[in-house]
C-alpha cells in the first residue's frame, strides 16, 4: 500500500497473508487474501502458482514478528476461476479459491469476511479502504505491518475513460483511487473493504496497477469485481 497509514492491529479481521515456501522452513509472503469461509480463502488467480508450497497466516499483523494472535494453515487446494488466462491481465477474470488443510478458528483476530450480494454495483465515490502488506513506494519493499489506504470507489464510466485505463477495464473488475494513494506489488489478492450501510463489504480482490508506478495519477488501482463472481464461488465452495 502506497500511502495510507499503518492499520490497527486486526481492524481488517479477515485479512490473510499468502506466503510460499523457500529453502527449508522459512515462508515468503507474496500475497493477500480474504478468509470467506472457516477453510476457504479467496485471492488473486494471478497469485496462484501450483508449483509452490503455500500457507495462509491469519490474525496476522506484523508478518515479520510472531505476536501469538496468528493461525499458519497449509493450503490443500487450489480452484482458479476456469477463464483466468495468466497472459490477457486484462480480460478479468483474476480469482481464485483456496481450500485450507484444517478450519481456522473465529475469534477477535480471525473474522469472516462479508461478501456483497450476486450483481452488486456501488455508486462512484463509495467510501473504500485497500489493505496489505504490500510494498509502500514503487519499486521499494514489503511493510512489515498491514496498512490500509482510504481509496474512494471510480464507477466504470470514469475508469474507462481513455485517459484513465481505457479498455483495459471490464465491467467485471472495480477501480478505486487514482490518486496519490494505491495499492503495490504484494497487496495482490487482498481485499478492497468498502463501507455500505454502515458495515464493511469485501467488494474487490486486488488485481493490478499501472506498469509505470503503483500511484500513478489517473490510473486508479484494479479490483476483481467480487460480486460478479460470488455463484461461481458459492459452486466451487459446496461441491469440494
Ligand atoms: C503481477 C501482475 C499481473 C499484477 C500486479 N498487481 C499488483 O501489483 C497489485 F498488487 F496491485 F495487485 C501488477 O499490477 N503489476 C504491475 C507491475 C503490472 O504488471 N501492471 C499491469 C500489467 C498489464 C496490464 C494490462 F492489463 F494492461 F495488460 C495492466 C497492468
Amino acid at each position: 500500500v502506497v500511502g495510507g497509514s499503518e492499520a490497527q492491529p486486526h481492524a481488517w479481521p479477515w485479512q490473510v497473508s499468502l506466503q510460499y515456501r523457500f529453502l527449508y522452513f522459512w515462508y515468503f509472503h507474496a500475497c493477500g487474501g480474504s478468509l470467506v469461509r472457516r477453510g476457504w480463502v479467496m485471492t488473486a488467480a494471478h497469485c496462484v502458482d501450483t508449483t509452490k508450497t503455500w500457507r495462509v497466516v491469519l490474525g496476522d499483523h506484523n508478518i515479520y514478528v510472531s505476536e501469538g494472535t496468528e493461525q499458519a494453515i497449509a493450503v490443500s487446494n487450489f480452484y482458479v476461476h476456469p477463464n483466468w488466462n495468466p497472459n490477457s491481465l486484462a480480460n478479468g477474470y483474476d480469482i481464485a479459491l483456496l481450500r485450507l488443510s484444517f478450519d481456522a478458528t473465529l475469534n477477535s483476530y480471525v473474522q469472516l469476511a462479508s461478501l456483497p450480494p450476486f450483481g452488486q454495483i456501488l455508486p462512484n465515490n463509495n467510501p473504500c479502504y485497500v489493505t496489505g502488506w504490500g510494498y509502500t513506494q514503487s519499486g521499494g519493499q514489503l511493510s512489515a505491518s498491514l496498512k490500509q489506504a482510504y481509496l474512494p470507489l471510480v464507477d466504470y464510466s470514469t475508469c474507462s475513460r481513455s485517459d484513465w485505463w481505457g479498455s483495459t477495464v471490464k465491467t467485471t473488475m472495480v477501480c478505486a483511487g487514482g490518486g496519490s494513494d494505491s495499492a503495490c506489488q504484494g497487496d495482490s489478492g487482498g481485499p478492497l473493504n468498502c463501507q455500505v450501510n454502515g458495515r464493511y463489504y469485501v467488494h474487490g480482490v486486488t488485481s493490478f496497477v499501472s506498469g509505470l508506478g503503483c500511484n500513478t495519477l489517473r490510473k486508479p488501482t484494479v479490483f476483481t469485481r467480487v460480486s460478479a463472481y460470488t455463484t461461481w464461488m458459492e459452486g466451487v465452495i459446496i461441491s469440494n
